[in-house]
């Protein structure tokens, strides 16, 4: 660990877990009162679960529609992201209290036991309340009304005795696909591959990246500042609410997505292509570091939030809504950076919701794109200047394998080894060939709520001068 790890967390001394354990207790009311946070997360589990829709967007939907307190909101997202991550291990402790299985397709029946049986077991919701708002969801369902008197006869039994049942399965058995595991095993071996499920299903702290002074802000959000220059706080709540936030001193980032951008060093003055660059954190990073920036990105609703971001870090950028694909520009660039479309199972820990969307033949589909959108890229870049190329996914194919197949069609472009010290970045985070590789397992060494970081690659290549 640090010194300045170290340092900040005797420092302040404040168990790091404090606002979640609030936050459990504060949402564990009985009464109707409690009842729209558990019905947003059954919907929002529906959503995901039985529609194959994105969490974040069917929650952020759920809860507009509703009046949330920012306390209730979080105890929703926190259920529903519980379910999530225990989804296997859950259901096979229902079903040894259910006779028989449920009928199918009973609408969000399975939902609200698995939403209930997560509170009971898993974030100690009192049971009075979580049984008795999973009946009254229940009775107000309509396929799910004539189960009343089962569920509650089921959720009474659990809260006796599940926690036994549960403590005695493997939950990454249970709740990880099995393509995905077996992928994991060939790539990094059986042990690796379960330490990386393990830290991908446990809930991730808060990543910042400050714009400057990140030991005074590990400070002030009573957080640690990691040996790669993030603050990193265990926060529960609203963002919005904390200190700088609205000051626009510092945006939420991964600690291992602030890599790539770390990777050019200095990038004062420099003119920079950001493909794909909504929302726009590693934009913020390089307009920070003082770089003139064109971001690019198919989606105009995800740029006005890079646009809205930058607005509030008091930071600029050019933007323009295209195709990465086709999008061309009379000038060329100093750096092109390509954060592409992945699968993005480096993330499961921010979006468990991956873990039921994803479906392996997504890999080779994502992998072609990718290697169009490295042709393209390769295109925009100066002659002696760089391109980053990064994804968020554990899949060789969409970083190491893309990368090696471009460099074996492009002569003209040299990997560039990974220059920052061994402090920042440990040898143990580079490829043989020096490329960035990150996984979840790592920072293991943290405290327990605070470790891990996402899984990301990233490879500098330079563009011959002539
Ligand atoms: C991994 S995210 C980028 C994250 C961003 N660089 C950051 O640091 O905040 C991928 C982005 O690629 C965009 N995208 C996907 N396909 C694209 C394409 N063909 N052309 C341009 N943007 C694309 C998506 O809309 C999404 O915003």
């Amino acid at each position: 660990m640090s010194k300045a790890m170290t340092n900040n967390r005797r420092a302040r001394g404040a168990p790091m877990h404090d606002a979640r354990t609030r936050l459990k207790s504060s949402a564990s009311r009985a009464g109707s009162d409690g009842l729209p946070a558990r019905d947003v997360a059954v919907s929002a589990l529906f959503s995901v679960l039985i529609e194959k829709r994105p969490f974040d967007d069917v929650f952020a939907k759920a809860t507009a529609t509703r009046a949330l307190a920012a306390r209730d909101r979080a105890f929703a997202r926190l259920i529903a992201t519980t379910v999530l991550r225990n989804r296997g291990s859950l259901q096979a402790v229902l079903k040894t209290y259910l006779e028989k299985p449920l009928p199918e397709h009973l609408g969000r029946l399975e939902q609200i036991l698995l939403a209930a049986a997560a509170q009971l077991l898993l974030l100690q919701t009192p049971p009075h309340a979580a049984i008795s708002l999973a009946v009254d969801q229940c009775r107000a369902d309509r396929n799910g009304r004539r189960f009343g008197n089962l569920v509650n006869a089921v959720l009474r039994r659990l809260s006796e005795s599940g926690s036994g049942r549960l403590a005695s399965l493997d939950n990454i058995m249970l709740t990880f696909p099995d393509w995905l595991l077996d992928r994991w095993s060939r790539t990094y071996g059986v042990a690796e591959a379960r330490q990386i499920a393990r830290a991908s299903l446990s809930e991730p702290p808060l990543d910042i990246t400050v714009k400057s002074d990140a030991e005074e802000w590990a400070s002030r959000l009573n957080g640690i500042t990691l040996p790669t220059g993030s603050v990193r706080c265990s926060h529960v709540g609203r963002i919005e609410d904390l200190e700088g936030y609205a000051d626009g001193a510092w945006w939420v980032q991964d600690a291992a997505a602030a890599l790539p951008v770390k990777l050019l060093g200095d990038v004062t003055g420099l003119s920079v292509l950001d493909l794909c660059a909504a929302p726009g954190g590693k934009t913020a990073q390089l307009a920070a570091g003082g770089a003139r920036i064109l971001a690019v990105d198919k989606s105009a609703g995800r740029l006005a939030r890079l646009q809205e971001n930058l607005r509030r870090l008091g930071l600029s950028a050019d933007v323009s809504v295209a195709d990465a694909q086709s999008f061309t520009s009379e000038t060329m660039f100093d750096v092109v950076l390509l954060d592409a479309p992945c699968t993005a199972t480096g993330t499961i820990r921010r979006h468990p919701d991956i873990l039921y969307l994803k479906r392996s033949e997504d890999i080779a589909a994502l992998a072609a794109l990718q290697a169009k959108l490295l042709r393209q890229a390769a295109r925009l870049v100066r002659p002696g200047g760089t391109l980053l190329y990064c994804t968020c996914s554990l899949e060789p194919e969409e970083g190491e394998h893309q990368i090696a197949a471009f460099l074996t069609e492009r002569s003209d472009f040299r990997r560039q080894p990974i220059q920052l010290d061994e402090t920042v970045i440990p040898l143990l985070w580079r490829t043989a060939d020096g490329d960035l590789r990150t996984l979840p397992s790592y920072f293991s060494e943290l405290p327990e709520g605070i470790r891990g970081l996402d899984g990301f690659y990233a490879a500098t290549l330079v563009k011959s001068d002539c």
